[in-house]
């Protein structure tokens, strides 16, 4: 695509699954039919036990689906008191001092959990931070998932008890929440597609989740543009509940290469499917380029609930959604090795990328394991 100095301003760029693409500015005549807003979905009755009422829910999420690739979910079963206190303690966490925050430093972590120092993002060099926690069996909290196999090491990172009280204890109060909600979830998109409730159970066993809270610092200058604060791209996992604090700035991006506000609703979480769904579905479902774009007179938080399916699980269309006789037309994809490969491949100076470069030069031998398992890694003689 070359330089950003040679794009087309009639055209939109992006990322989707790892690769740049663009799209054309339709307007006029040339515009198609999409989406000028965000559906907004009532959740109040999804543990109802009848299923004519889950099927109904279920095939409004699939027509958001379909058409837009996001929806707001209200009323939620998340409870309200667990979401303010983990913005509350991330909010602290950010405020200290730039030494107190690289005590976590997310190079200290085999999978870059933890602190994610101010970083250049898009062409506008702008500055952003974020804290990133997830699976991580060796923790207690997650010991009703799974457990660690020997000689694991850890992965999350925690800011001591003593500086930041409390911080470990909110976030997993919120990601134990959070987690069961998306694994319902996903039986409603399971429903949503015609197949039975827990058909898509299967891949989701020990699925890979995270929480990667997102700090946009005010700008400081009151005459400042609106900037690119987080540059447009579609979510590679199979679906991303995110919460905002009142600051507005996530966009999406309609057919027509409109970008379509996704302001903050109180409690409301705005859901985005992403690029597994889109190959399960094979492209019925597209997963929705999005971006963060504006001029923060505030400071902005978002935390976004990311999963994937489980690292053994093998993406591919699911033939029961191909009609007969339709080609699949996505490759197949290891999860866990595709999670390797995108923290790697953004990863350059990461401690854990240049050691399996090292010893393990070709790609197509990365494991999910090897980054919490450093015996499974070749040893090979230092020079
Ligand atoms: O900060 C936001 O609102 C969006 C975050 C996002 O899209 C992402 O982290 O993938
Ligand atoms: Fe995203």
């Amino acid at each position: 695509m070359g330089d950003i100095s040679d794009r087309d301003p009639n055209r939109v760029y992006y990322n989707s699954g790892g690769f740049q693409r663009s799209r054309p500015i339709l307007t006029g005549p040339e515009a198609k039919e999409t989406f000028e807003e965000i559906p907004v979905i009532d959740f109040s009755e999804v543990t109802s036990s009848a299923t004519d009422v889950r099927q109904r829910l279920a095939d409004e999420v699939g027509h958001a689906a379909r058409n837009v690739g996001f929806f707001y979910v209200k009323n939620a079963p998340v409870s309200h008191t667990k979401i303010d206190r983990a913005f509350e303690l991330l909010e602290s966490f950010f405020a200290q001092p730039e030494d107190a925050k690289r005590q976590i430093d997310c190079n200290k972590s085999n999978e870059a959990k933890g602190w994610q120092p101010q970083q250049t993002v898009g062409p506008n060099g702008v500055l952003r931070e974020s804290y990133s926690m997830g699976n991580d069996y060796k923790e207690p909290e997650q010991h009703h998932i799974s457990v660690a196999p020997e000689g694991s090491v850890p992965l999350n990172q925690w800011p001591s008890e003593d500086t930041i009280p409390g911080f470990r204890k909110a976030i997993y109060d919120y990601y134990l929440e959070v987690y069961p909600f998306a694994k319902t979830l996903i039986q409603i998109f399971s429903l949503a597609l015609g197949l039975d409730q827990t058909e898509l159970d299967q891949y989701f066993q020990q699925p890979l989740a995270d929480i990667t809270a997102q700090y946009y610092p005010a700008h400081q200058a009151p005459d400042s543009n609106p900037l690119e604060l987080l540059s447009p791209h579609a979510d590679f996992g199979v679906v991303t509940l995110l919460l905002q604090n009142d600051v507005p700035g996530l966009e999406v991006l309609n057919a027509n290469g409109i970008w379509i506000p996704a302001p903050p609703m109180p409690y409301t979480f705005v859901v985005n499917t992403g690029n597994y769904v889109e190959a399960w579905t094979n492209g019925r479902w597209p997963a929705t380029v999005h971006r963060v774009y504006g001029k923060l007179d505030q400071p902005r938080f978002s935390l976004p609930f990311f999963v994937s399916p489980s690292p053994d699980v093998v993406v591919k269309p699911l033939r029961e959604l191909l009609e007969d006789g339709e080609r699949p037309k996505y490759e197949e994809r290891n999860v866990g090795q595709r999670q390797v490969k995108g923290q790697i491949g953004s990863r350059h100076n990461h401690p854990m990328t240049k050691l399996l470069r090292r010893v393990v030069p070709q790609e197509e031998d990365w494991r999910w394991e090897m980054l919490y398992q450093p015996h499974l890694l070749p040893r090979v003689a230092s020079s």
